[in-house]
């Protein structure tokens, strides 16, 4: 009798894992966010801005919500690394883009890198989010600006490549991946935060929290 109350208590309680994943380009701040997201939701505090460097590998981090654990790995970002990302495309339940919103100097690279990641199809199907960090200073641009920025870069790039007929019908696998795409930019959820200070940070999370429940695989 005591193991059959003890199986049906665990059973009853328990949580169902997913996994998702954080990439974007080096500086900015998946890894911030993640030490962020630790001291928002865990017992124990995730490290101080001031202690993180630069990630070569990986972080990992988890936390639980109501009958859900989500795990988080947070990626390295510079370019020599951004090859192991696919890696774990194959295992994960969300994906979450981070883009400097400060930095406009370097969105050219943050959109072509976010671009490949949109076309990648292990991962065609799975919850994307983009998040526009450093919301905290004043010079970044806001969630409506950093759509829009994306967007125009997107028309820019398939009016180039139409030009020069090599992206999309040809390259890329045929017209319903171009649409499949097209489709996948016009729902695309924009979220703004701030890792620093935590801005946004939970709405995040309930975000990864709902979809990735709807869209089990
Ligand atoms: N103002 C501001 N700065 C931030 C924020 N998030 C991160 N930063 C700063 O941006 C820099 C890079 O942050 P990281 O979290 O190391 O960036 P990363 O994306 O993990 O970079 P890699 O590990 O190289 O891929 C650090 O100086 C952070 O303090 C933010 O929300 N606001
Ligand atoms: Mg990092």
């Amino acid at each position: 009798m005591y193991h059959l109350l003890k199986g049906l208590h665990e059973h009853l309680t328990r949580k169902e894992e997913f996994s998702v994943i954080i990439i974007g380009l080096d500086g900015a701040g998946k890894t911030t966010l993640l030490e962020r997201i630790k001291t928002l939701y865990n017992d124990t505090p995730g490290l101080s801005p001031d202690k993180i460097g630069p990630t070569v590998g990986q972080n990992t981090g988890k936390i639980t919500l109501p009958s859900t654990i989500l795990q988080f790995w947070d990626l390295g970002g510079q370019r020599g690394i951004r090859n192991i990302w696919h890696r774990y495309y194959d295992d994960c339940h969300a994906v979450v883009y981070v883009i400097d919103a400060e930095d406009r100097e370097r969105f050219g690279e943050g959109w072509e890198v976010f671009d490949s990641v949109l076309s990648s199809p292990q991962i065609l199907g799975v919850p994307l989010l983009l998040l526009a960090n450093k919301q905290d200073s004043p010079t970044a641009l806001s969630v409506e600006e950093i759509r829009h920025d994306y967007e125009d870069w997107h028309q820019r790039k398939l009016e180039s490549a139409r030009r020069s007929a090599r992206y999309g019908e040809n390259q890329d696998g045929g017209r319903s991946e171009l649409s499949a795409r097209k489709e996948r930019i016009a729902s695309l959820d924009v979220m703004g935060v701030s890792a620093l200070e935590g801005t946004g940070v939970r709405a995040a999370v309930d975000w990864l929290f709902i979809r990735v429940q709807n869209s089990r695989r």
